[in-house]
């Protein structure tokens, strides 16, 4: 068949809510498609491709390294992981280049920011000649939305509470086809069933909401959706000043040598509780492990994990991205340094 766009979905939602973890299960059963994932990495990190590749170690060998630190990594199974540093639009190109080898784009928007920047991106004049919005799929974190976290007892965004926070939530809400409720397992059963009713309270038109646990979802209702997303939200009439929503979070890296694991948690937990920190994400590195170990936290509450062996060429460290508002950098570094051993 001579495809003429390639479909493409945007996966929002706020800052931990599942995304990478929906993304990661995609590439690892694309239910036969050859799925391209796009995804922006901080330009002093690679956390979220490095997650997203998960325990492909073999992958770093066959890697296109595109200018201004963007990168393509091929996967054994045909899909593609990439990351952009710089160059959004750049990545696109390079992607429509490859069209033959493509049958869907997914591109993972940042939990800081409002999708339809992106959305207007892609409708730009030489990219909507290449790429279709197959559909905007926004994933809410479920515990996060059982507990009310950034929504108003109205459940309307109101920009009088601090919350550039709760505008953003809602905004990302507002423009999706499909809303993807996460994280069910960790949500009291009772509570469970009256979670769409909860997110219905705050939607402001007729998603479909699907409920899913550790990114699983059939792949049927992820693709092939052609929502036309484009025509429902007319873009171009969209007024949102997108820089002020995005302008207020920080993103600090943090680089460490070995750690204790148990002392870097009750570190960022310190942190957690003292600043305004909302995700934080990395690799940790363990004396007398083999295996890298994968830091996860989401407000206060924080994973940990294994993902695999460290590769022989491979720079161990300890490596973490927090991301929140007015962090204080230094203070961040000096509490996570005494975790070193
Ligand atoms: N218990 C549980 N944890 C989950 C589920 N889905 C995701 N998580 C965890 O939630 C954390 C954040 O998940 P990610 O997929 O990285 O979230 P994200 O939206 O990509 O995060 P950002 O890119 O930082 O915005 C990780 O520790 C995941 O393992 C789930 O269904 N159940």
């Amino acid at each position: 068949m001579n495809k003429q766009k390639i479909p493409a979905t945007l996966v929002s939602g706020f800052l931990g809510s599942g995304k990478t973890t929906l993304l990661s299960n995609v590439l690892k059963q694309p239910a036969g498609r050859r799925v391209a994932v796009v995804v922006s990495v901080p330009a002093d990190s690679s956390i979220d491709s490095d997650i997203l590749r998960g325990t492909d170690i073999d992958a770093v060998d066959n890697v296109c390294r595109l200018p201004l630190g963007n990168r393509i990594y091929e996967l054994s199974n045909g899909c593609l992981c990439c990351a952009v540093q710089d160059d959004f639009h750049h990545m696109m190109k390079e992607l429509a280049h490859r069209k033959a080898d493509i049958d869907h784009v997914m591109i993972e928007t940042p939990g800081t920011e409002l999708p339809i920047s992106f959305l207007r991106r892609l409708s730009s004049e030489d990219l909507s000649s290449q790429f279709t919005i197959d559909s905007v799929i926004t994933v809410a974190d479920g515990p996060a939305l059982a507990d009310g976290r950034y929504t108003t007892a109205s459940g309307l965004a109101s920009r009088s509470i601090d919350t550039d926070l709760q505008f953003l939530y809602q905004a990302q809400l507002d423009i999706a086809d499909v809303v993807l409720i996460s994280k069910t397992d960790l949500v009291f059963p009772a509570m469970r069933r009256k979670l769409q009713d909860k997110l219905k309270g705050l939607l402001t038109h007729d998603p479909d909401i699907i409920s899913m646990q550790h990114g699983l979802v059939n792949p049927d209702l992820l693709f092939d959706r052609a929502c036309n997303t484009e025509q429902r939200l007319e873009i171009d009439k969209i007024d949102i000043d997108e820089q002020q929503v995005e302008n207020g979070f920080d993103s600090v890296i943090i680089k460490l040598g070995k750690v204790d694991s148990d002392l870097l948690v009750s570190r960022l937990q310190m942190l957690i509780r003292e600043q305004s920190v909302y995700r934080t994400k990395g690799f940790a590195e363990l004396p007398n492990k083999m295996m890298r170990q994968v830091v996860q936290g989401v407000g206060s509450r924080i994973d940990r994990s294994y993902d695999r062996r460290w590769g022989a060429d491979e720079e161990r460290s300890t490596h973490l991205q927090i991301i929140g508002r007015q962090l204080d950098p230094e203070r961040l570094m000096a509490t996570l340094r005494m975790a070193e051993v």
